[in-house]
């Protein structure tokens, strides 16, 4: 491995290159006192340029996200040269590619999906996060086949909270809220929810509800919000599709209401549960154990270094071990302290 990459190998075994796109590049690795495998996102900070600020805002989106459908962040390294955010693992790949291999999903699957989509969305949304590009390639497959959301680099935190109008134009046009395009000012969370309108088509269809290779076109279609309805959509399904794809964001069915919407609840009891399953405060007893004997702490001490979330070792080694426990495998360090 280059020099650069010193400092992260001193936590990690660096396997081979899974992604790479604009400015980053993405590694499988090896978490060195745990075994687990993670991901680990490469970016130069030359290359990054102007483009820097956007990492900073993704990092510290981060450290508050944790969900069970968000892509968890363990660890942030920076040199003079490489920024490195060290993330979970998700080998199923994006959820964009497993629904090109299958055409289009049955209304069942789109369902199980689309409520792991809704309850990250929700969660980031009352969390005061817009994410501003939901779109397939932003989802991958964990290793047990579910959802989690990546890439925060173009979320929107409004200082006024999610009530703020944004002005920024941003995101995969093809899934863009029309007043995004339009440059009006508009609400992140509505935005987000047209997206989701967008997402919802592609997962059933297989094809996108507003599409053109020339960019004009396509705008003045996402303007005029008339799309295709297949036959083999059930009434249910075209119904939510039209209450989120409603040009005018007034109109657009909101967050709290698509938790309660007959086609996400059928066969539940309750609305969607988009409530994090992890807790920041509660921290876990066999981890605490497990890292003051490796890192020669008590107890308490080990607690107060934890509850400091620095994203550094301590933050990564803490959840990699949450994750061994929750796998069900034994919460153990595997190098002799
Ligand atoms: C917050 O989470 C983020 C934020 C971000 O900016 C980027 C990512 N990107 C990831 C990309 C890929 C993976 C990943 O784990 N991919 C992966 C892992 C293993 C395998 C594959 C992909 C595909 N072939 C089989 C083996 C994880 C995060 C996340």
């Amino acid at each position: 491995m280059p020099t650069p990459y010193r400092p992260i190998e001193e936590y990690y075994q660096l396997r081979h290159t899974i992604g790479s796109g604009g400015f980053a590049k993405v590694k499988l690795a090896h978490h060195i006192l745990t075994g687990e495998k993670v991901a680990v996102k490469i970016m130069d900070k030359a290359a990054l340029g102007p483009d820097l600020p956007r990492v900073q805002i993704e990092i510290e989106a981060m450290k508050t996200l944790t969900h069970q459908h968000v892509c968890k962040l363990y660890q942030v390294l920076e040199t003079d040269t490489k920024i490195f955010m060290v993330l979970e693992y998700c080998p199923g790949g994006e959820l964009f590619d497993y629904i090109v291999a299958k055409d289009r999903l049955p209304e069942e699957e789109a369902r199980v999906f689309f409520r792991q989509i809704v309850s990250a969305v929700a969660y980031i949304h009352t969390e005061g996060y817009a994410h501003r590009d939901l779109k397939p390639e932003n989802l991958l497959l964990d290793e047990t086949h579910n959802l989690k959301l990546i890439d925060f680099g173009l979320c929107a935190k409004p200082k006024g909270g999610m009530d703020h109008q944004l002005s920024t134009c941003c995101g995969s046009p093809a899934y863009a809220a029309p007043e995004l395009i339009q440059g009006d000012e508009y609400l992140g969370a509505e935005a987000d929810v047209w997206s989701m309108g967008v997402l919802l088509y592609a997962l059933m269809c297989g094809f996108l509800p507003f599409d053109d290779d020339n960019v004009g076109a396509l705008y003045r279609k996402i303007r005029k919000g008339q799309y295709e309805v297949p036959d083999w959509l059930s009434p249910q399904s075209v119904d939510l599709i039209n209450v989120m794809l409603q040009v005018n964001p007034k109109c657009r069915i909101n967050v709290k209401e698509l938790l309660c919407h007959p086609w996400l609840t059928e066969g539940l009891a309750e609305p969607i549960d988009f409530r994090t399953k992890y807790s920041n405060n509660h921290i876990d007893e066999d981890c605490i154990t497990e890292m003051s004997i490796h890192f020669k702490k008590s107890k308490n001490t080990m607690l107060d270094i934890i509850k400091d979330w620095k994203y550094d070792d301590i933050t990564a080694t803490y959840f990699l071990l949450l994750n061994k426990k929750r796998r069900g495998k034994p919460c153990r360090i595997l190098v002799p302290p």
